[in-house]
């Protein structure tokens, strides 16, 4: 099999959204002075979707939503031409070719993220020339489902998070996520607001079941010291990203608090990067996203060397490009999971592009054996309402 053809396009929705109410969810931006401006970066409404074409006749698709221009703009100029004539089953080969020729600047971030966009693709290329599903290769089924949480419960306000919560419960969720709203900026009335938050949802959802607690980067260390010990009562299974994801420092020196367990990961993008995180014993639960590591080769790895470490890994964002490594290793116990929504932050909109993205059941979500490669098909229902940049 050769590769014949790479076209990177991007998506960008264009259709109706729904403005982020509340102080919606705490990021990295909150900790400057102009706080307006904070929810402008929290938007996510573009995708790169990357479609590889072989002499065989298959095609697959691979995507990435870190800065989707620039990282279809990378994929056409560098990697494109890196990737061209090349047998797809030569991944690891691939892989690093694309590492190696784009290390000076690529490395991290963007660079990497349309990396793993390709590799992606290719193996969607893999399952679909010897009719596997992708976890087949990768390991096989480990799982007979895999269990979900509900990711959403942005800060708006209380009752309406104490209804959303209630409403997923009774679909039969046994695990969510939630967003705080204030930090350090908000001084002790936002450490009040933060707390009451976790209470509300507490009250609906009972000690039960699991719950778990986001800052998207919006707090600081010193601040994050002072909630550790407050937020131990409500049982969190863990509080994601308090500090920047530079700050490795920081995240060792929380979780070696031992109060609550410490979750990072989803912004970092190499193997290196997860070795120095779990060296240092900076999170106890590991969350890459496939789509910035480097792809279903990469994230292959991290999960070996997450399992070696003894620390679990449920990466971000739950798609198909995650569920696969998920199914296929004990490493992990369980995905995130995005309902379907009118498009908001964006985290919606994978659904808006891609047909086949399994639906949660009872808490669940369900692989099937008997579908090739990744599973997924351009959407044609809301092509219309996308600016899409070839
Ligand atoms: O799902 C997460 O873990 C994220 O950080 C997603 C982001 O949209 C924050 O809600
Ligand atoms: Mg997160």
């Amino acid at each position: 099999m050769k590769i014949t053809k790479v076209r990177a396009r991007t998506f960008e929705w264009k259709g109706k959204t729904v403005p982020p109410q509340g102080n919606f969810c705490s990021n990295a931006m909150d900790l400057l002075y102009s706080p307006q401006e904070t929810m402008k970066t929290f938007r996510f409404h573009g995708w790169t979707v990357v479609e590889i074409e072989t002499d065989t006749g298959l095609v697959g698709y691979g995507n990435v939503a870190l800065a989707p221009r620039i990282a279809k703009e990378i994929i056409d100029q560098y990697l494109s031409p890196l990737i061209m004539g090349q047998d797809p089953w030569d991944y690891e080969y691939l892989n690093q070719r694309m590492y190696r020729a784009t290390h000076a600047w690529g490395r991290k971030g963007v660079g990497m993220a349309a990396i793993s966009a390709v590799d992606i693709e290719l193996w969607d290329l893999l399952g679909k020339s010897v009719d596997k599903p992708v976890f087949k290769l990768l390991g096989g089924r480990t799982k007979e489902k895999i269990p979900c949480y509900y990711s959403k419960l942005y800060r708006t306000d209380l009752n309406e998070m104490q209804k959303e919560a209630e409403t997923y419960l009774k679909q039969g969720f046994k695990a969510f996520k939630m967003r705080f709203g204030y930090g350090p900026a908000h001084l002790q009335q936002g450490v009040t607001e933060n707390l009451k938050s976790v209470e509300a949802v507490r009250e609906v959802i009972g000690y039960d079941t699991d719950l778990m607690l986001e800052c998207y980067m919006g707090w600081n260390l010193e601040y994050t010291k002072r909630m550790l010990p407050k937020l131990a009562r409500f049982q969190p299974r863990w509080l994601e990203e308090p500090v920047i994801a530079d700050d490795i420092d920081g995240y060792a020196e929380l979780n070696a608090m031992n109060i609550v367990p410490i979750s990072g990961g989803e912004h970092e993008f190499s193997l290196y990067g997860f070795k120095q995180l779990l060296d240092r014993k900076a999170v106890s639960v590991v969350q890459y996203d496939t789509n910035r590591v480097g792809g279903i080769t990469m994230a292959h790895k991290i999960n070996a060397l997450c399992e070696a470490y003894s620390v679990p890994v449920v990466p971000h964002a739950g798609q198909m490009h995650n569920y696969h490594l998920t199914m296929s290793t004990l490493a992990s116990p369980m995905s995130e999971y995005f309902p379907m929504f009118d498009v908001e932050v964006g985290n919606e909109l994978f659904y808006y592009i891609f047909d086949g993205e399994p639906v949660a059941e009872d808490g669940f979500l369900q692989l099937r054996d008997d579908v090739p490669g990744l599973g997924l098909t351009l959407k044609t229902e809301y092509l219309d309402q996308f600016n899409i940049v070839e």
